[in-house]
């Protein structure tokens, strides 16, 4: 292993220009100095306003700036060209020649060729410098089970042993800065490398037939965390990549089967690191990591109350907000994710998807622990706009009453319809309540998005994956509640809804309970939330639905590779 490492000091790129006197630069960078030192004057002396002004009004190095100014300004809009023809074949000559010296990686230091006299059976040697900066050197090293070798085992994409070209996995480690490495354990390899400061000078036998570079690049969303502290399978602790459910990778290496290279999509010019292979971390979830499968809301009493309409008084009907589905739906018989079920694959392949203006919008769904606020924002964001926002009407077995419109309230379907439609899995959700069905089907979405709409649907978080189709493409929510103290305020006035009580206000204990289920939601579900929104001020809550409901149907996403290729194969 080779461990990271500072402490080499690269020379100043600026005192070397400073110390070229032909420099064409100069004029500017000596002006540039002045104004420095100058301001460091006016900085340090006890001067009035005025004379500061003027003083810096007259100074030669302003009169120099502005007339700077004035050049770039008079060839802004010029398109600078070569003065002469043979300029310009001049230009184009140093341009190509460039081109190659980078193409055929001709940097310098030229190394002196091989002497003719090598005896026979003589292994040729590579001799590699490398200037140690701020950063890790990028390579592992092993040895070799069988030869006792001590080989380069792998390159990290992106470190500073790849960026130089010049060390390849394979490679057999003779010298490391003059001391011979045969019989020395890796460990007193790396001890060396952690010592040494400046320039590291390895001598390697290379490898004959060295890895080429035709990785194809796979961006992956992350179904688990992963904490390389905490394996201690993983071949070098310090190369290992850390990641939480959710985050995006961009897999720059599959090379081995067993450890991949990948970073983080929110660190793009990063070295690599090492995380495990697709493979590899499924068989390790299986064996420690796998979680306790998610319990629904578990809490609510036995059924007492009567079915009442939970509007809050809006000024026109809005589907999907009965307290009989609202209370069905946390007794969702959806089963929970556990063993055996749910996303067996540790990794997600991924693509970033743009939605044209002619596709159906993205389902919306929002996900939260029971009285965060799930349906409060809802309500809020299709009032804002009810011609573009809308809600699926959901189905149910129950008898129509008479004040009720088929397909406005509910669509009201016998038992069997209901079952059929659950076993042709075109339900996203159902559950049952006082001995009736209710449940949103994919049809009643799709019916909504049919019209032009955005369907925006609340779903217990075990549903999300029944939703994640390419036809929906739901783009998940998740609202969670904010701190103890602050919910305590904000909730003063909220209604909690349950089946045995209406109008009940939130206890400590309910906040309390809410807090722990939406951690308990998060940390089994984080990684299907393409969106996360504290609801404290409900006002600042709700302009920030409006804007991430925006952006998931106007910006480029990430979105499962799947959704986008059986569009493009269809
Ligand atoms: N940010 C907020 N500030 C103050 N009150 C809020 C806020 N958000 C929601 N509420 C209130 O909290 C109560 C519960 O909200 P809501 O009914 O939307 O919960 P929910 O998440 O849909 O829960 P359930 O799924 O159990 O119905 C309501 O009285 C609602 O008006």
């Amino acid at each position: 292993m080779i461990p990271s490492d500072k402490g080499a000091d690269m020379p100043d790129t600026e005192d070397l220009k400073r110390s070229t006197p032909s420099n064409p630069e100069n004029g500017l960078s000596q002006t540039l100095r002045l104004v420095l030192q100058e301001l460091n004057l006016f900085y340090s002396r006890d001067v009035s306003g005025l004379c500061l002004l003027y003083d810096l009004l007259h100074s030669p190095w302003l009169q120099a700036l502005l007339k700077v100014y004035d050049s770039l300004q008079e060839f802004k809009g010029k398109k600078l060209l070569p003065a002469t023809s043979r300029a310009q074949a001049l230009s184009h000559e140093a341009l190509l020649r460039a081109h190659d010296t980078v193409a055929q990686r001709d940097f310098e230091p030229l190394l002196p060729p091989l002497p003719d006299n090598i005896p026979e059976g003589e292994e040729a040697m590579r001799i590699v410098c490398l200037v140690k900066n701020q950063q890790p050197l990028g390579a592992t090293i092993k040895r070799h089970e069988m030869t006792g070798d001590l080989l380069v085992a792998r390159v990290i994409r992106g470190g500073l042993a790849e960026r130089s070209g010049l060390l390849y996995a394979g490679d057999k480690l003779v010298e490391v800065n003059g001391v011979a490495v045969e019989g020395l354990d890796p460990e007193q390899v790396i001890h060396i490398l952690a010592m040494s400061r400046g320039t590291i000078m390895f001598k390697v036998v290379p490898v004959s037939d060295p890895p080429g570079n035709s990785q194809k690049m796979v961006y992956v969303r992350a179904m688990t965390e992963y904490w390389p502290q905490e394996d201690p399978t993983i071949p070098c602790t310090e190369a290992g990549l850390p990641f939480q459910k959710g985050d995006i990778l961009q897999v720059v290496d599959q090379t081995d089967a067993l450890w991949w290279q990948a970073r983080k999509i929110s660190d793009p010019g990063t070295c690599a690191g090492l995380i495990p292979s697709s493979h590899l971390l499924t068989r390790k979830r299986r064996e420690f990591w796998w979680p306790q499968p998610y319990q629904p809301h578990t809490h609510l009493k036995s059924p007492t109350y009567k079915e009442e309409f939970v509007g809050y008084g809006q000024k026109f009907f809005i589907a999907g907000f009965r307290r009989s589905m609202r209370l069905c739906r946390r007794k969702s018989l959806l089963p929970a994710l556990g063993p055996g079920r749910g996303p067996r694959a540790p990794y997600e392949e991924v693509v970033r998807h743009q939605r044209r203006p002619s596709d159906t919008h993205r389902l919306i769904v929002l996900v939260g622990p029971s009285g965060v606020g799930v349906n409060e924002l809802r309500r809020q964001l299709i009032e804002v706009n009810p011609d573009r926002f809308q809600s699926a009407v959901p189905h149910t077995t129950r008898s129509k009453k008479s004040y009720e419109v088929d397909g406005r309230e509910y669509h009201y379907v016998s038992k069997e319809a209901f079952e059929s439609l659950v076993c042709s899995h075109r339900m996203l959700e159902y559950g049952e309540y006082k001995g009736h069905f209710y449940g949103t089907s994919m049809d009643a979405v799709q019916a909504v998005l049919n019209e032009g709409k955005i369907c925006v649907m609340d779903l217990e978080p075990q549903g999300i994956q029944v939703a994640r189709t390419h036809e929906l493409k739901p783009y998940v929510i998740f609202i969670k509640p904010s701190n103890l103290s602050s919910m305590k305020q904000s909730r003063k006035n909220a209604k909690i809804i349950t089946d045995y009580f209406v109008d009940m206000k939130f206890k400590d204990e309910d906040l309390q309970e809410m807090e722990e289920l939406a951690q308990k939601m998060e940390t089994q579900f984080g990684q299907f939330f393409d969106h996360v929104i504290v609801n404290d001020i409900l006002q600042d809550a709700c302009a920030h639905l409006v804007s991430a409901v925006q952006k998931a149907q106007e910006e480029p996403q990430w979105v499962p590779a799947t959704w986008v290729s059986s569009e493009t194969g269809s």
